[in-house]
């Protein structure tokens, strides 16, 4: 049954892909569908996607993520170019255009990706705020976007690790952004009880 939108925040968000062989039509972008999917299964807000496919080039990057926040996209998730290879910036192109870093985001993912491959150590991505945005970088494996935002649970459904995502709806609210709602069964959001807002009437 559909949800009347009313009763939610709408909200802007960039989903940005950077891989040089997606932008390039050498294979099909499998990142932004994923990002668009994984975010309208786990949030009930109306969501405005702002979306960008782009290369692995630093300038690039940076600009892209300063249009988003500048067009007032809340949050900003980005896929791509997170490892040690020389064309891989998405980490550097994003930490200029900080104005803070939030390294738990960062460290987090690390910790659930262990989980899937051994090779989650060479993912450096990061997350920062700038302005009202909160940017986040995710790896370029498609099906790492829903392990990282959405964390491991066992086939019942019990959550062994928490995905990232459950720490962005808390982190919006502090840098002003809308209010965000989760769909549980996807992720369970956190926040402070003081910081609960009451179900609005419909
Ligand atoms: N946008 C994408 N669509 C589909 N698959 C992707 C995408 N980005 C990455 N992948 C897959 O995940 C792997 C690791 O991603 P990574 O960001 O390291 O790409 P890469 O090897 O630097 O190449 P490229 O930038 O050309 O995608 C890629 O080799 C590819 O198999
Ligand atoms: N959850 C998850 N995290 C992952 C992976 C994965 O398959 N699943 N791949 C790892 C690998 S092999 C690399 S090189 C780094 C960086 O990936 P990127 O350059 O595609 O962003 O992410 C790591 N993190």
């Amino acid at each position: 049954m559909s949800e009347p939108s009313a009763l939610h925040d709408p909200v802007k968000i960039g989903i940005v892909s950077i891989s040089d062989r997606a932008s390039s039509g050498v294979y099909e972008d499998k990142g932004l569908p994923a990002l668009q999917d994984w975010l309208t299964r786990a949030l009930h807000n109306p969501i405005t996607f702002e979306s960008r496919l782009i290369p692995d080039e630093q300038e690039g990057i940076s600009a892209a993520l300063i249009e988003l926040v500048n067009a007032g996209c809340c949050l900003v998730l980005t896929t791509g170019g997170t490892g040690p290879a020389l064309r891989d910036v998405t980490p550097e192109a994003t930490l200029a255009v900080a104005h803070k870093e939030m390294p738990g985001f960062g460290e987090q993912m690390r910790q659930i990706s262990l989980k899937f491959v051994p090779t989650a150590i060479l993912s450096r991505q990061v997350a920062v705020v700038r302005d009202q945005s909160l940017i986040i970088n995710l790896p370029g494996q498609p099906k790492a976007i829903a392990e990282t935002l959405e964390g491991l649970k066992e086939a019942d459904g019990k959550q062994i690790v928490p995905g990232i995502f459950a720490a962005v709806p808390y982190c919006v609210d502090l840098i002003g952004g809308p209010y965000l709602e989760t769909r549980d069964e996807v992720c369970k959001a956190f926040r402070p009880k003081s910081a609960v807002r009451a179900t609005r009437p419909a």
